[in-house]
């Protein structure tokens, strides 16, 4: 069996923006629109944080899944795609985090 990835969940996030039904909490989501999908993703970071910080591994990792299908339904609403965010990281590949943010002021 394939390796379940980052792109399979957003694969099905888009097939459930399409034709989601009742059942979907995805489309449920996507209705109520992107600042409620930013609401979302805003208290599942904290969550994250919190595990983090109480340094619970398995609290972390479930966390962190909730999280990155939050962001991925955000950028749904917002009509990003993975592949653009993939994009700006590619970017970034050759450069430093200390030049990147150095080039951010320069901007
Ligand atoms: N990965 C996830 C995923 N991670 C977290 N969640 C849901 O995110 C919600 C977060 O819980 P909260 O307590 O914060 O929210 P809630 O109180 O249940 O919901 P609200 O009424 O506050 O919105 C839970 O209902 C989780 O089930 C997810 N829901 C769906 N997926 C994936 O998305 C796919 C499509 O799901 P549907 O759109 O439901 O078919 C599924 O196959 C899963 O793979």
């Amino acid at each position: 069996m394939s390796r379940f990835t980052v792109h399979d969940l957003a694969a099905t996030i888009d097939a459930r923006a399409a034709s989601g039904g009742e059942a979907s909490y995805t489309r449920k989501l996507l209705d109520k629109g992107a600042e409620h999908c930013a609401k979302k993703l805003g208290e599942e970071a904290v969550e994250t944080v919190i595990a983090a910080v109480e340094n619970d591994r398995d609290h972390l990792i479930g966390e962190s899944a909730d999280l990155l299908f939050h962001l991925l339904v955000l950028l749904k609403s917002r009509g990003v795609t993975l592949e653009e965010v993939e994009a700006a990281l590619g970017q970034r590949q050759n450069m430093s985090g200390l030049e990147e943010k150095a080039s951010r002021k320069r901007d």
